[in-house]
């Protein structure tokens, strides 16, 4: 599904060129569930930017599915962000004076979906994340994992062709990380591709891939083994 070959990646600081990723051969199939890790500063943001179709501006090649993302214009590699993807993030990103229901509704809102529609949709994946009769409350009353559920709720409501979470459990307890876990695994088991940069070896322990990036580069790449399987 996403197919990276040769990636560069180059930062220009005044007369100085920074080069943070060096040559990125990956690829990533529908249905896996892959953590990256690596230290900080070592390209793992830059490096989900570019798959999750926030940064056009690489060398390389990137054909997502039959399309070459390289090549897409401005205009089409923003639609093709809307359509395909679904981002969380360490600090949830929600709107905090809006209801729960209105936050995960408003990338249908943005679609252009009916009122009624959005609603049914809206109830439909909070019940799905562990969260029904949910869709009133405002996210300041609840808590860090509920507010990250209503987060990966609102990255699934369009059905995207997959998930990208930067630290999702970064803000969370060991506890409540592990539960946030268990929603991803579910996910993971019911077709749903996922990406997830993480510097929680646990947390990446309980995905089936682990990319290792050093400087830049893809350092190690394995299979998780469970024990137990
Ligand atoms: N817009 C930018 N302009 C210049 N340099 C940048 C820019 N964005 C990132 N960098 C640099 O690129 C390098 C990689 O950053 P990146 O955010 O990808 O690392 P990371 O592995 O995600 O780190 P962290 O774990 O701290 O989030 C860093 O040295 C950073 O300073």
């Amino acid at each position: 599904m996403i197919n990276l070959s040769a990636i560069n990646k180059t930062y220009r600081q005044g007369n100085e060129n920074y080069q943070i990723l060096h040559d990125i051969d990956l690829h990533i199939k529908a249905g896996e569930f892959v953590a990256i890790m690596g230290p900080s500063g070592s390209g793992k943001s830059t490096l989900i930017n570019i798959i999750g179709f926030l940064d056009q501006k690489f060398d390389g090649n990137y054909t997502f599915q039959e399309v070459i993302v390289n090549s897409l214009n401005r205009r089409q590699h923003a639609q093709l962000r809307n359509r395909s993807v679904g981002f969380i993030f360490q600090n949830f990103k929600l709107i905090m004076n809006q209801s729960v229901g209105e936050n995960v509704g408003l990338p249908l809102l943005y679609a252009g979906l009916k009122r009624q529609h959005i609603i049914q949709r809206v109830n439909e994946v909070l019940a799905k994340v562990g969260l029904p009769d949910s869709y009133h409350k405002l996210p300041k009353n609840l808590s860090g994992g509920q507010q990250q559920r209503v987060a990966i709720a609102r990255a699934i409501v369009t059905n995207p062709k997959f998930l990208v979470a930067d630290e999702p459990t970064g803000a969370l307890d060991s506890a409540t990380s592990s539960e946030i876990m268990t929603l991803f695994k579910a996910l993971n088991d019911s077709g749903t591709t996922l990406i997830m940069v993480t510097h929680d070896a646990q947390v990446a322990q309980e995905t089936n891939r682990l990319i290792k990036i050093l400087d830049g580069r893809i350092q190690s790449d394995e299979e998780v083994i469970h024990e137990g399987t």
